[in-house]
């Protein structure tokens, strides 16, 4: 392994022992083909799970075994997807820094352009389902759907970025050293890094992508982590502007009305990206 490592891919996972193997070799083989952009010894994963006890531990020691560079952090006192990743940045050796999740949702053949487009004007390079030639698999269900939309909707006075529910998500680390305050609780660790480092619309970039379907295991989107969404964002908008309360539900009136139109539109068809067929280096 090398000793210099300037690109580290955190991935919160819970109990995903089955898609470790397949998410570890395809983002070392999709960094390791000849037009990646970043090369693959300049990489880290580090997987912070919460202690699933499912043979996550085993998988990533035989994957070190054959020479991939990634380690597992096992919290046995905390839990959550946004603590999670938090750990896994704080414990970054790179100063560029990927959020993906362990699912195969977000497809590991994005990795490399993800990675290479962070640079000290873009400290922020957001994943996104939205805009041009993005989308999700069309087999993801229509309560997900409005879910999704809503949840972004409420979320557009916080930022210009098109998809901060986004799970699959870039930052510098300079950009995440200057963030207070992050919230450990709920799912939208993206949002609340977007808001409290004070990210610039000009610093943001976008890379379209299609959400996937998960392969193995189970969701841990719950009616609890949606409840704790809501308390995220009252958090936020008081972050943002000190708003009392019935602005803030004026203002979320006139922003449902105006985004109806929008969000009702058609998404145009996915980008493909190859899978990789790579040269199997790490
Ligand atoms: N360590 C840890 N990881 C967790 C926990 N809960 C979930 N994860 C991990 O976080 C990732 C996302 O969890 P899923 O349960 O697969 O989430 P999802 O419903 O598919 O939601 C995805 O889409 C959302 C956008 O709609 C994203 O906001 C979200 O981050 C995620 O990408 C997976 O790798 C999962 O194992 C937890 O408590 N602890
Ligand atoms: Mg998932």
């Amino acid at each position: 392994m090398s000793g210099i490592i300037d690109y580290t891919i955190v991935v919160p996972a819970y109990k995903e022992a089955g898609n470790l193997r397949p998410l570890v070799t395809r983002i070392f083989a999709a960094l390791s083909r000849i037009d990646s952009p970043v090369p693959a010894y300049l990489v880290e994963v580090i997987i912070v799970d919460d202690n699933s006890r499912d043979g996550s531990e085993q998988v990533v020691q035989s994957l070190q075994q054959e020479g991939y560079n990634v380690r597992i952090i096992i919290r046995t006192t905390e839990r959550g997807l946004s603590s999670a990743v938090v750990r896994g940045f704080q414990e970054a050796q790179g100063d560029n820094m990927l959020c993906m999740d362990a699912d195969l949702q977000h497809p590991p053949e994005y990795v490399p352009q993800m990675l290479a487009t962070l640079s000290p004007t873009k400290q922020f390079v957001l994943g996104t389902r939205y805009g041009g030639g993005a989308g999700s698999d069309e087999g993801w269900p229509l309560y997900r759907r409005v879910i999704s939309n809503g949840a972004r909707m409420l979320a557009l006075p916080l930022t210009s970025a098109s998809d901060p529910m986004s799970g699959f998500f870039g930052i510098r680390k300079e950009s995440f050293l200057k963030a207070r305050n992050l919230n450990p609780h709920g799912f939208k660790i993206a949002l609340d890094l977007l808001v409290k480092a004070h990210i610039q619309s000009t610093a943001i970039a976008e890379v379209p992508f299609t959400f996937g379907l998960r392969s193995i295991g189970e969701s841990k989107l719950t009616g609890k982590v949606m409840m704790r969404y809501l308390e995220h964002l009252a958090e936020l908008y008081w972050f943002s502007y000190h708003a009392p309360i019935a602005f803030v539900l004026l203002l979320l009136t006139v922003i449902i009305l105006f985004a109806w139109h929008y969000f009702t539109r058609t998404v145009e068809a996915p980008v493909e990206i190859p899978i990789s067929k790579g040269r199997g280096g790490h």
